[in-house]
């Protein structure tokens, strides 16, 4: 099944570019896993280092002693930068000639961008949860210097699966990988492993619908960039598929998806299964 809950035209046009959220109690090493993975070429976004550099405003709660961002403003920042780097990823595509079906060959050229933080599953579609073991947590946070206070807070957290509950309000895919008995090493080659896996799976639902519509990803994007591809055609393509497809000015369309995007196609799951179309 496809992940992604929107399609605008960019998204179907180009091979799909994954925003994965890695997420998890502090402590349970995302800081230290999406390093590694940072090390080998994967593209990665810190949000603690992103909010300072575009000065998300936040407030300090000093009864909790942490910081408290401004989700709304984090939300956009977030999306204007992942457009941004997605955008600059097309052109790369079209401007070296990469083939698609090589992209995932290597994490330079791998349409993922992964956002780490313990907020990063209020800000995407799909999320990895690393979890610890509470007693291993404990001393990992012990170790860092936290107070008694804090770190009985982290613990009771990962106990009662706060961030995987809150996962399942904000995404519509989350998966876990369980840290405890690893070492940093194993647990990137196990996220690894599922990025490539969850990306695989993307390009096989975009590559039988291209084969549906009849034509190849090379020539979509020589013709997006040409500004010559009859967007029309796709959408014809579309609705006879089933799906719902809304047009510019089109009164059903949400205040977010009428300011963000064009044209949009809704995807609802179930009632237009694409897996189908995948051997
Ligand atoms: N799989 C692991 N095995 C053993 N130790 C680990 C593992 N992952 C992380 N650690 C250690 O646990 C500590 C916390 O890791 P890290 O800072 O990456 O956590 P975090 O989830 O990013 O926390 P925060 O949300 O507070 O930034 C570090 O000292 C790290 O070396």
């Amino acid at each position: 099944m496809g992940s992604l809950k929107w399609y605008n035209m960019t998204d179907i046009l180009f091979p799909p570019f994954l925003t994965i959220a890695l997420t998890g109690t502090p402590g349970t090493g995302k800081t230290e896993v999406s390093k590694q993975l940072e090390s080998e070429g994967y593209r990665i976004l810190h949000i603690t280092e992103f909010i300072r550099r575009y000065n998300i405003p936040s407030e300090r709660d000093d009864e909790r002693d942490c910081d408290v961002v401004d989700m709304d403003a984090l939300e956009e920042a977030v999306f204007e930068y992942q457009q941004q780097i997605r955008r600059e990823f097309n052109q790369k595509v079209f401007l070296e000639n990469l083939k698609l079906e090589d992209l995932h060959k290597s994490p330079e050229f791998l349409p993922v961008l992964l956002v780490e933080s313990h907020l990063a599953h209020y800000l995407c579609d799909l999320s990895v949860v690393l979890r610890t073991h509470p007693n291993t947590l404990k001393e990992r946070l012990n170790e860092r210097g936290y107070s008694d206070k804090k770190i009985m807070e982290n613990i009771l957290a990962e106990s009662i699966d706060v961030v995987l509950c809150d996962c399942f309000d904000y995404c519509r895919r989350i998966y876990e990988i369980n840290t405890t008995e690893m070492d940093i090493e194993k647990t990137a080659g196990c996220l690894k492993e599922l990025i490539h896996a969850l990306y695989d799976d993307e390009f096989n639902i975009y590559s039988a619908l291209m084969e549906k519509m009849n034509v190849t990803a090379e020539s979509i994007a020589v013709r997006t960039f040409s500004g010559c591809f009859p967007i029309s055609d796709v959408l014809d393509t579309l609705e006879d598929d089933g799906a719902v497809v809304y047009e510019d000015g089109d009164d059903d369309v949400g205040d977010y998806m009428e300011e963000k995007n064009p044209i949009l196609m809704k995807y609802v799951p179930g009632q237009n299964d694409w897996s189908e179309l995948v051997d």
